[in-house]
């Protein structure tokens, strides 16, 4: 991957890992020399690890680079020295000479954290997690000659894992089970997730549960086919946007996506990264969308985008760049990742959302969760019943005019406790509670969003919902 950058004449590269002892191994390429850089070591050849040059220097490092045709130099952790301002005017220097005799600077970190005056020099790569081939070559690493046989099922299960941590979970499963188990591969995947602050495994939800929402359903069960062995021919779908009121089933009927694709589903918490310094929270979305690369196909929810994306620049609140960089690297990856995902994103709020999350072919579609009609009313009661053991009847659905599928929910639970017609009239709907704002949210779904919902009875629906929330 790295050869065609090298081939191009990129004069100045960040290969961002938290891997820098595998990135010397798997980053090398005919037609180059490479050799390491680092504070402590000085300059080594990479064919054979010899010292031959004892530069600790990183000025005299990267003025080692001018005089050195076709090499390739990595530097480790140089992004560290960027205070100094030597460093930075050595590489200013540096680049064109660089190019014109065929070598490199290749600085390997684990951030991205470069300089302004820098910035426009260097080109930035992510170095891929370990495919099943190289996690099979760590299983048989890890047995020697050990009569243990490799796991394929494992090894694919293990994507996503750096190489250190496939090690040793690997190793960890030898000595729980005497195998490589799978099960213990998937709880040590769960940890990382979790680990990781940004990202948790989530129990998908039942399509069972989901009541109505079938032009939704049907979306998604239609396009499931681009994702199939006989899929090729179809372009692949990369997300869905579900705007509307609370309540109305956004997230529930993200989580049921999973169960429709038989994937798994992995929740992205904006709001923690939202929370990094400059720099840091586009590392970390970097880091994030690598690790759901490697994992080949999953379906990743995130809640509330507006409230996450509403520090870029366009959305007039910019945060110093903070917002921007993880919103930038977002898109870019959703754009161009070749795993098999499906991004659904809710939001309550499209106004606050930035204009390049909304323009076409970004999502493959925005759909508008109403309130739920009365079909749709009938079965979230079914559901809820059966979910909380409540008992209200389905002579309620007219009464539940203008009430969301949490709003009955809570009607189910309140129901237990006061009986059904007190919970019923000390409920007030936000679609009364708050008019003016369901009204303005439909307003702007007319034109330029789909409807989730069922259409069963929808010219019905709008006339008696007109009549009660005008
Ligand atoms: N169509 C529905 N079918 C079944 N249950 C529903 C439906 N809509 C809402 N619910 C119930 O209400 C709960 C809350 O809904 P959910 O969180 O999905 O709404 P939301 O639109 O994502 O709201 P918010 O915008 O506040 O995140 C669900 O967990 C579910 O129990």
């Amino acid at each position: 991957m790295i050869r065609n950058y090298l081939k191009a004449g990129y004069p100045a590269l960040c290969l961002l890992t938290q891997e820098p002892h595998r990135a010397e191994q798997v980053i090398r390429c005919e037609g180059w020399r490479f050799v390491a850089w680092d504070c402590v070591r000085g300059i080594r050849d990479l064919e054979g690890g010899v010292v031959i040059d004892d530069i600790r220097d990183p000025v005299e490092a990267i003025r080692w680079l001018d005089a050195a045709p076709d090499a390739i130099l990595m530097a480790h952790n140089l992004h560290l020295f960027f205070e100094i301002p030597e460093v930075v005017q050595a590489i200013q220097n540096g680049v064109n000479r660089w190019k014109s005799i065929g070598s490199a600077l290749l600085m390997i970190s684990p951030s991205v954290r470069i300089p302004q005056e820098l910035e426009k020099f260097f080109h930035l790569i992510d170095l891929p997690l370990p495919d099943t081939a190289a996690m099979l070559d760590i299983q048989r690493e890890i047995t020697g000659d050990l009569d243990i046989a490799t796991n394929e099922t494992t090894a694919r299960l293990a994507r996503g894992l750096t190489e250190f941590e496939a090690e040793t979970a690997f190793a960890y499963a030898l000595v729980k089970k005497g195998t490589f188990a799978p099960s213990v591969i998937s709880d040590v995947k769960g940890q990382m997730i979790r680990k990781s602050g940004l990202m948790q495994f989530w129990e998908p939800a039942a399509i069972e549960d989901v009541g109505g929402l079938s032009a939704l359903k049907d979306f998604i069960q239609r396009r499931a086919v681009a994702f199939t062995e006989n899929g090729a021919a179809f372009p692949r779908p990369k997300g869905i946007l579900l705007v509307g009121i609370p309540g109305t089933g956004k997230s529930l009927a993200s989580k049921a996506t999973a169960s429709i694709l038989g994937w798994p589903l992995i929740r992205l918490d904006l709001g923690a990264l939202k929370n990094s310094l400059v720099g840091e929270s586009e590392r970390r979305m970097r880091q994030a969308t690598r690790v759901i690369d490697a994992f080949g196909h999953a379906v990743i929810w995130m809640d509330e985008v507006e409230k996450a994306f509403a520090g870029t620049r366009s959305s007039g609140k910019s945060d110093g760049g903070t917002t921007a960089g993880m919103f930038g690297h977002f898109l870019t990856w959703m754009a161009e990742t070749t795993a098999s995902i499906l991004v659904m994103a809710t939001a309550n709020d499209i106004s606050k959302l930035p204009p390049e999350f909304m323009r076409a072919g970004r999502f493959d579609a925005t759909f508008f969760v109403d309130l739920p009609c009365p079909d749709e009313r009938r079965q979230i009661i079914e559901i809820m019943n059966r979910k909380w053991g409540s008992d209200i009847p389905l002579a309620y659905t007219d009464r539940l005019n203008g009430y969301t599928g949490a709003e009955i929910e809570q009607l189910a639970k309140d129901s237990l406790y006061d009986g059904l017609d007190d919970a019923f009239r000390n409920m007030v709907p936000l679609s009364r509670s708050m008019k003016e704002e369901v009204n303005g949210l439909r307003e702007w779904a007319r034109t330029r969003a789909r409807i989730a919902n069922t259409p069963e009875d929808r010219g019905v629906q709008r006339k008696i919902r007109r009549e009660e929330v005008a």
